[in-house]
């Protein structure tokens, strides 16, 4: 986005309107939070997402934000609500997954970024109805039996979970696959990545670099299934401080010489990294069993036990037919609408054409339980229907 013409900057002084589109036909938005209006661009003209601009008036000078999470595609046009912390972006013409944002710019995990990077920061996260359930988090030592315990959850609700393929600058093992197990990569190019803020979570674990990418998060998510991290103590703590709402688990091994048995058995390391590794895990259980990162922590002496203790955690004990969730209706944004908030509801009066002008459609978005999730996803959106406002209010029909 470059940067804007001077006519924006004399409206923007001008304390502009929020959320209105502006009238030169440029599918920009302004909202304005203080001294400060955001100007979010979604033109459709060869660039391929949604940008946005800071216009500081106080001293008149335009600030670009460091921006985090995935940015939405551009589209045909957009209409942008202030709600406390963030801006609701609705993207006309696009498909049901795809027209609810969030452009974060002071929830908790901004203030975060802004604190750690000293940059002003927005984050993107795009909107998702109803209650997902919240990904968990899976730490413990090497070898203590995370991926195992994995595994055995994955194998048996097949269509319940989907695992987060971490990045990692270490080797593939025999039998490990590229894009299944880790995203093998390399370390500079991973630092430059994380640089990107393309990285929900990082850390140097045994002397290699692993990270948790904020899409690695969103394809689990957009597949319907719930997300499992297997990451290290430093990237439990990192993903606690974010704003993604998950469940932490610390698997713990009976003693330090199962462990060691465990990480000699599995024959994966060199003599040199099991000595590591088994140094690192005194820290790690030290600080998984003291810290306040998680919610709870299980041993793993028994193998079933541990597993069975785990699906009762997670609610599955008695799971009998892991059946998929029916999937929410979806609706679809008309080009032409024009948009209301009352207290934690945004109307959305829809127009089906401009010669049914009468016959307009409200669909109610209920933004009162939005839960955390950036990077990446902010959900409990509602979705209400009133079929028909011209034949006055028939009904309201639930769409999370
Ligand atoms: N309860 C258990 N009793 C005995 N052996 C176990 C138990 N749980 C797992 N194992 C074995 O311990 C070895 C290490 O397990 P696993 O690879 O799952 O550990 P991990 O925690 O995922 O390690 P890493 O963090 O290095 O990836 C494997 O050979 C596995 O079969
Ligand atoms: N902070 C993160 N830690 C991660 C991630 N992916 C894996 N891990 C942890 O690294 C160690 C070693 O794994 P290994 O496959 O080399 O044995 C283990 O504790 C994992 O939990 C990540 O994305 N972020």
């Amino acid at each position: 986005m470059g940067e804007a013409p001077a006519f924006l900057v004399d409206d923007l002084q001008n304390e502009p309107l929020n959320g209105f589109e502006l009238k030169n036909g440029t599918c920009k938005t302004t909202t304005t939070v203080g001294d400060k209006t955001y100007v979010i661009d979604g033109a459709d003209d060869g660039t391929l997402s949604i940008e946005v601009q800071i216009f500081d008036r106080s001293h008149g000078k335009w600030v670009h934000p460091t921006v985090h999470g995935v940015k939405p595609l551009s589209c045909k046009g957009h209409s942008a609500v202030l709600l406390k912390d963030r801006i609701l972006i609705l993207k006309k013409g696009s498909k049901p997954d795809d027209q609810i944002w969030f452009l974060e710019f002071d929830t908790q995990y901004v203030r975060q970024l802004q604190n750690n990077l000293g940059t002003e920061v927005v984050v993107w996260s795009k909107g998702v109805t109803g209650n997902a359930e919240k990904p968990i988090v899976i730490s413990g030592p090497s070898g203590v039996g995370k991926g195992t315990l994995i595994s055995m959850l994955m194998k048996e609700f097949p269509s319940m979970f989907g695992f987060s393929v971490s990045h990692t600058t270490r080797a593939p093992r025999n039998m490990e696959k590229d894009g299944v197990h880790y995203h093998f990569t390399e370390k500079s190019l991973m630092e430059k990545e994380i640089k990107d803020g393309k990285f929900l979570e990082f850390a140097s674990v045994h002397g290699n670099l692993y990270g948790t990418s904020v899409e690695a998060v969103e394809v689990v998510a957009d597949a319907g299934k719930r997300c499992i991290l297997d990451i290290d103590v430093q990237g439990a703590r990192s993903v606690r401080a974010s704003s993604l709402e998950a469940i932490f688990i610390f698997i713990c091994p009976p003693s330090m010489e199962d462990l060691e048995k465990r990480l000699r058995g599995r024959g994966t390391e060199t003599e040199e990294q099991v000595l590591k590794r088994l140094r690192n895990a005194e820290a790690e259980i030290e600080q998984g069993k003291s810290s306040k990162i998680f919610d709870f922590i299980l041993y793993n002496d028994n193998l079933e036990e541990c597993y069975e203790k785990l699906k009762k955690l997670l609610g599955l004990d008695d799971f009998v037919t892991a059946s998929p969730k029916s999937a929410p209706r979806e609706i679809i944004l008309p080009m032409n609408h024009s948009l209301s908030k009352i207290d934690d509801k945004i109307i959305i009066n829809c127009m089906s054409s401009e010669l049914e002008k009468e016959s307009k459609n409200l669909i109610m978005l209920d933004v009162s339980s939005l839960k955390g999730g950036a990077p990446g996803r902010t959900r409990g959106l509602d979705f209400q229907a009133v079929s028909s406002f011209s034949d006055g209010l028939t009904g309201m029909d639930q769409f999370s």
